[in-house]
């Protein structure tokens, strides 16, 4: 199981976080990522953790004031990328171009998705991997895994059908390592998760309870 955590626009401090998560990435041999925003990367990275964008923009070099570009993300150490996450939604066309971009700079890709039909149409486009994160569990205290289970199995099946070789994950009220457990006998091959760790008291604590699932 891979665990990615994504800190979002959450004020914890980003080195914190990932020093905590490199540390228990090596202490346990789970593989644990984490995706600051697009200002950190280089710092995140510096600290050795494997470091991911929060989104890319579809855009090469050129004359696109404000984008976030696939290769500034990969040469600042980053070894992949979300793309379309709940919060940051894009238009179809859009998520084409950014997962063509990431595989130009050679990200790995996980596309988020709100539903299964959505996991089959980003499934469609060849990422290495989908998310399924309904948005009304996102920030809350109880896993997607436990709250709707069949969402993540329908999920898995929605992926499968169209490309096998797509990995699919889960996400949203993901904290513990039960709920890491849960959603991989429900077929999933990783798990998202923000506040659970970007707002705990303790992050390192929080990361060694959720490898404990694995
Ligand atoms: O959106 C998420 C991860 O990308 C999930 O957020 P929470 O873990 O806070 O529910």
């Amino acid at each position: 199981m891979f665990i990615l955590v994504n800190l979002k626009a959450y004020p914890c401090d980003p080195i914190e976080v990932a020093t905590a998560a490199r540390d228990v990435a090596e202490a346990s041999g789970a593989r644990i990522a984490v995706s600051p925003q697009a200002a950190d990367i280089a710092r995140v990275a510096d600290t050795g953790v494997e470091t991911w964008g929060q989104h890319v923009s579809p855009n090469a070099h050129g004359s696109h004031t404000g984008s976030t570009l696939a290769e500034a993300v990969a040469d600042n150490g980053a070894e992949g990328t979300l793309i379309n996450h709940s919060e940051n939604r894009l238009k179809l066309a859009d998520i084409d171009g950014s997962v063509r971009a990431a595989e130009r700079a050679d990200l790995e890709t996980i596309v988020c998705a709100n539903n299964p039909a959505q996991v089959g149409a980003a499934a469609a486009l060849g990422p290495d991997a989908v998310a399924v994160e309904p948005p009304e569990l996102i920030g809350g205290d109880v896993s997607v895994a436990t709250a709707d289970p069949g969402i993540v199995e329908d999920a898995v099946a929605a992926a499968e059908a169209v490309d096998p070789a797509v990995d699919v994950f889960c996400g949203a009220g993901v904290s513990t390592g039960e709920d890491v457990s849960t959603a991989g006998d429900l077929g999933a091959s990783g798990v998202l998760l923000a506040s659970g760790v970007a707002k705990a008291d303790d992050p390192e604590a929080v990361l060694e309870d959720l490898v404990s699932g694995i």
